[in-house]
């Protein structure tokens, strides 16, 4: 793959590119109306959800399963973006998994993302897509960061071992982000989501992250009469949560207002011990046995907060409260196993 810079614009010093861009609300958009939006990973979570957000909002989503093409594939990535020539790109393609398939399978996190991360923001500097989104997760940031998290805590401290490759495979991805911005002048931003949730989420127990893991745990108890759930680790780390739909609202904001060199945190500000999220889920799921906690399974890290001051500057509010969040996402996962 080549990246010809020879007509891109002049780069503006990383100094000058570190400082927040948020234009203000009567500004003209970042993203033109009606963009051709090329959304990578439109069959996950957030990627389906970033897919409906977009196309809500009148822009006309372009879209490539992965057998149709594998971004691992730099070469074919980087034909099919020549060829399609989208106003943006959203990176929401990615190998993603809980905190056991993190564990067993780093050498797939770290080599899968390194190279579908290579493949999508070279291949649209080379087809010259003038915008681009690429979504880290807050596993980025230093185990023992101080929280709420800053955008400024990254690369401060060692990581949690348990996502250490995913992590270090985001982080160059942030890297390489930056770099166009700060060598060629490229209008392209990360955002690094919080733990996230909905419609459409990986309900595998092998391989989900917790709260799906949890909704199934329970409701596969209720309906089978066991007395207890086992669960992983203590239930005391602390997570913070965010529905899918928010996600989308501010991948939305951010490609319209956002410019600047860092990364945007996203989340909601709020967290709670995974204890408690266990409650909540047993009571949505109606499951009256008890809790049991496997504490031969990693906790990872013990807290990951989130600060969104950045974020919520630019205008961001979270919409969907945790507790409907889950019996929306319960209701949908019900209605997946019974049109199998
Ligand atoms: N889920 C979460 O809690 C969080 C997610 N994020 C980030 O959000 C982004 C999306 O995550 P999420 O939606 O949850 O993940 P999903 O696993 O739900 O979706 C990932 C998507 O990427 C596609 N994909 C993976 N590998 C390839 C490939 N080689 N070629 C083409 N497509 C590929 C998958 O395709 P297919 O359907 O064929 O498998 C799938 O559609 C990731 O960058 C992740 O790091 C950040 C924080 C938390
Ligand atoms: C989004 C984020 O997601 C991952 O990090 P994580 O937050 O540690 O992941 P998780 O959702 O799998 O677990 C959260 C907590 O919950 C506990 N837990 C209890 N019972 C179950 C359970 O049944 N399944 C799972 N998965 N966890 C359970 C579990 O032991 C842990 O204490 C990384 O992939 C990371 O890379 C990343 O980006």
């Amino acid at each position: 793959m080549t990246a010809d810079a020879s007509h891109q614009p002049t780069a503006p010093s990383p100094a000058s590119s570190s400082s927040l861009t948020a234009p203000g609300a009567s500004s003209p958009s970042l993203l033109p109306r009606a963009a051709r939006v090329f959304v990578a990973g439109h069959r996950g979570l957030v990627g389906s959800a970033v897919a409906r957000r977009l196309a809500a909002d009148g822009h006309e989503v372009l879209t490539r399963s992965r057998d149709q093409l594998d971004l691992r594939d730099a070469a074919r990535t980087e034909a099919f973006l020549r060829d399609a020539r989208p106003d943006a790109v959203v990176l929401a393609a990615a190998k993603v998994g809980g905190i056991m398939a993190n564990s067993t399978s780093p050498v797939q996190f770290l080599e899968d993302n390194l190279r579908i991360q290579l493949s999508v923001i070279a291949g649209a500097h080379a087809a010259r897509v003038p915008r681009l989104l690429f979504l880290g997760s807050s596993c980025i940031y230093p185990k023992h960061a101080e929280q709420p998290i800053r955008e400024e805590s990254l690369l401060t401290g060692p990581l949690e071992p348990t996502n250490e490759a995913y992590a270090i495979a985001k982080i160059a991805g942030i890297t390489q982000v930056q770099s166009y911005r700060r060598q060629y002048g490229a209008s392209y931003i990360s955002a690094m989501p919080t733990n996230l949730y909905g419609p459409g989420d990986n309900f595998d127990l092998a391989t989900s992250h917790v709260l799906p893991a949890l909704v199934r745990r329970f409701h596969e108890a209720r309906v089978s009469g066991a007395p207890e759930v086992v669960l992983w680790g203590t239930g005391t780390p602390r997570r913070e949560f965010l529905h899918v739909d928010d996600v989308a609202a501010a991948c939305a904001l951010l490609l319209e207002r956002y410019d600047g060199d860092g990364p945007v945190n996203i989340g909601c500000g709020e967290d709670l011990p995974i204890s408690e999220l266990a409650e909540v889920v047993r009571q949505v799921t109606g499951y009256e046995g008890s809790v049991v906690w496997d504490t031969s399974k990693p906790d990872g890290t013990p807290r990951k907060l989130l600060d969104v001051s950045r974020l919520t500057s630019l205008g961001f509010k979270p919409a969907v409260a945790l507790r409907d969040g889950i019996a929306a996402t319960y209701e949908w996962w019900l209605a997946q196993q019974r049109t199998g």
